[in-house]
C-alpha cells in the first residue's frame, strides 16, 4: 500500500463542490513541509485544500516516468474520480513528462512546486513591472516543457495546454530525425511546435527589452536617492515573515501586511528616521521560499537589486514559526545566490526577529557555523509590530551600522 492516511477531507469537501486543489504530499518531507505546502495550495485555489500524502518519492517503487509508483498513480486516479478535484499539485518539482502523465492518469491538469508558485505570483503580480517579471518566469517555465501533446483519450495530436504540454528528449530526438523537419513525414505536429517555441522567444525578447528599461528606471532612481545621501535599507525574509508589517511600523505608514503567502511583490519605499536625526529608505520586497524557483529568481531582477544594492539588509524571521531553522537558511541562501557576500551577511545585516510575542522561541543563532572565516553574527533584535517593543532598540542597531562603514 503506497498510499498513506490523511484522506480526511476529501469527500466532504467533494459533497459540497469546494474542492479545487487536491495537494498529494510526499511523506520524506519533513512535516513543516506540507504545511507549507497545504498554504501555498490554499494561497492558490482561495480556499482550503484537502491533501493526501503519499509514499516516499525516493522509495523503489517510484518510476521515472511519473515520479509516484504506479500503485500510488492508480489509487490516486480513484480517488480523484470519486473527489473531483478540479487539478492536482504535487508538492515536489516533476519533469514535464512526469507532470504530462500524471496529468493523463489522474484526468486533470497536475500543477508542481514551481508551477504552483509562479501561477501565484501570476495571481498576485498588480503592477506592470510584476507582471512583466511573473510572465518572463512563466515563459521560462512554459518553454522547458513545450512540445507536442498527444490527447491521451483520442491519440490525436493535441495542444498545448497546462500539465501536457511535455515530450521526452527521446520523442524529440525521434521526431527529429524522421520528420526532417518542416513539413516532413510526421512532421506537422513539429511545425506548430516550432511556431509555439518560436512565439515564446520573440515574447521572451520583447519582456527582455521592457525588463531592461525597469531595471536602468531602477538603477537612476537609486543613484539619485545616494546622491541625496539616504542609506538605503533593504528589509528581506521569508515569505509571511512579517517584513510589510515591520515596514509600515518603521515608518509609520501603512503598508499592505496579510497573512498571505507573497502579499507583496514589488518594491515599496519608505522613509524612516533613526535616531541620530539621519533619514533612510526602507525598502519591502518579494519574500523567499525553499525551492524558490530559478525562474522567478531571473526574472525578479529589477526587484532584487533594489536587494543587492542596499547598504544594510534588515533580515525578517518570524520567531514563533517552528520552520524558522529551514527559512532562515532558506534567506541566506538566496541572497547567497543573488551574490550578496559572506562578508555583507555578516557585516551589514541585521536580523530581526518578528516576534509574534514568542521571542523565546527563536533559540540559539543557527547561521554563525554557515559564515565563513571569523566573521561575527549579525545583531539581534527581537521585535513586535502588535505592542512596538523593539522597535527603537532596532532603529538604534540599524543606525549604528550604517555609522560603521
Ligand atoms: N503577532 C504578530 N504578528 C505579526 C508581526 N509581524 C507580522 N505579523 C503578522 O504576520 C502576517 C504576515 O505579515 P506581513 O507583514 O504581510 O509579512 P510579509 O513578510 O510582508 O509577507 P509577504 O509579503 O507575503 O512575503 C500578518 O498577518 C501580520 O499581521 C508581529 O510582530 N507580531
Ligand atoms: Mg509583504
Amino acid at each position: 500500500m503506497l498510499l498513506f492516511l490523511f484522506m480526511q477531507n476529501v469527500y466532504g469537501w467533494a459533497l459540497f463542490g469546494l474542492i479545487a486543489l487536491l495537494v498529494v504530499h510526499p511523506r520524506d518531507k519533513p512535516h513543516t513541509h506540507l504545511q507549507e505546502a497545504l498554504r501555498l495550495a490554499e494561497t492558490f485555489a482561495g480556499q482550503s485544500c484537502a491533501h493526501v500524502e503519499v509514499g516516499s518519492a525516493r522509495s523503489g517503487s517510484q518510476t521515472p516516468g511519473t515520479f509516484l509508483g504506479s500503485g500510488t498513480v492508480a489509487e490516486l486516479a480513484q480517488h480523484c474520480a470519486v473527489a473531483e478535484p478540479t487539478r492536482v499539485f504535487v508538492n515536489a518539482t516533476l519533469s514535464g513528462v512526469q507532470q504530462r502523465n500524471l496529468s493523463a492518469a489522474w484526468g486533470r491538469p497536475v500543477m508542481d512546486r514551481v508551477g504552483l508558485i509562479i501561477a501565484i505570483f501570476g495571481q498576485r503580480a498588480r503592477t506592470r513591472e510584476a507582471r512583466l517579471q511573473v510572465e518572463m518566469a512563466a515563459l521560462d517555465y512554459r518553454a522547458s516543457r513545450l512540445v507536442r501533446t498527444l490527447d491521451p483519450v483520442t491519440g490525436k495530436r493535441g495542444g498545448f495546454g497546462e500539465g501536457s504540454e511535455v515530450v521526452s528528449a527521446r520523442e524529440r530526438g525521434r521526431s527529429g530525425s524522421t520528420s526532417g523537419g518542416l513539413g516532413g513525414a510526421g512532421g506537422g505536429g513539429e511545425s506548430e511546435l516550432q511556431l509555439q517555441r518560436r512565439h515564446l522567444r520573440d515574447r521572451q525578447k520583447t519582456l527582455k527589452t521592457q525588463l531592461g528599461e525597469v531595471r536602468r528606471t531602477r538603477e537612476v532612481q537609486r543613484a539619485a536617492r545616494r546622491r541625496a545621501g539616504k542609506p538605503q535599507v533593504a528589509v528581506v525574509g521569508y515569505t509571511n515573515a512579517g517584513k510589510s508589517s515591520l515596514v509600515a511600523a518603521l515608518s509609520r505608514r501603512p503598508v499592505e501586511a496579510r497573512d498571505r503567502l507573497f502579499e507583496t511583490l514589488d518594491p515599496t519605499l519608505r522613509k524612516a528616521m533613526l535616531p541620530s536625526g539621519r533619514e533612510v529608505i526602507l525598502s519591502d520586497t518579494v519574500g523567499f521560499i525553499s525551492d524558490l524557483p530559478h525562474q522567478l529568481v531571473t526574472a525578479f531582477k529589477a526587484t532584487l537589486e533594489e536587494v543587492v544594492e542596499a547598504d544594510l539588509l534588515v533580515h525578517v524571521v518570524d520567531a514563533s514559526s517552528p520552520a524558522l531553522a529551514q527559512q532562515r537558511a532558506t534567506v541566506l541562501d538566496v541572497l547567497r545566490g543573488l551574490g550578496v557576500s559572506e562578508a555583507t551577511l555578516a557585516s551589514r545585516m541585521v536580523e530581526e526577529g518578528a516576534a509574534r510575542e514568542h521571542p523565546s522561541e527563536w533559540g540559539e543563532p543557527q547561521g554563525r557555523s554557515r559564515v565563513e572565516g571569523d566573521q561575527p553574527a549579525p545583531p539581534r533584535v527581537f521585535t513586535s509590530t502588535v505592542t512596538r517593543a523593539g522597535l527603537a532598540e532596532l532603529l538604534r542597531v540599524i543606525d549604528r551600522k550604517l555609522g560603521v562603514y
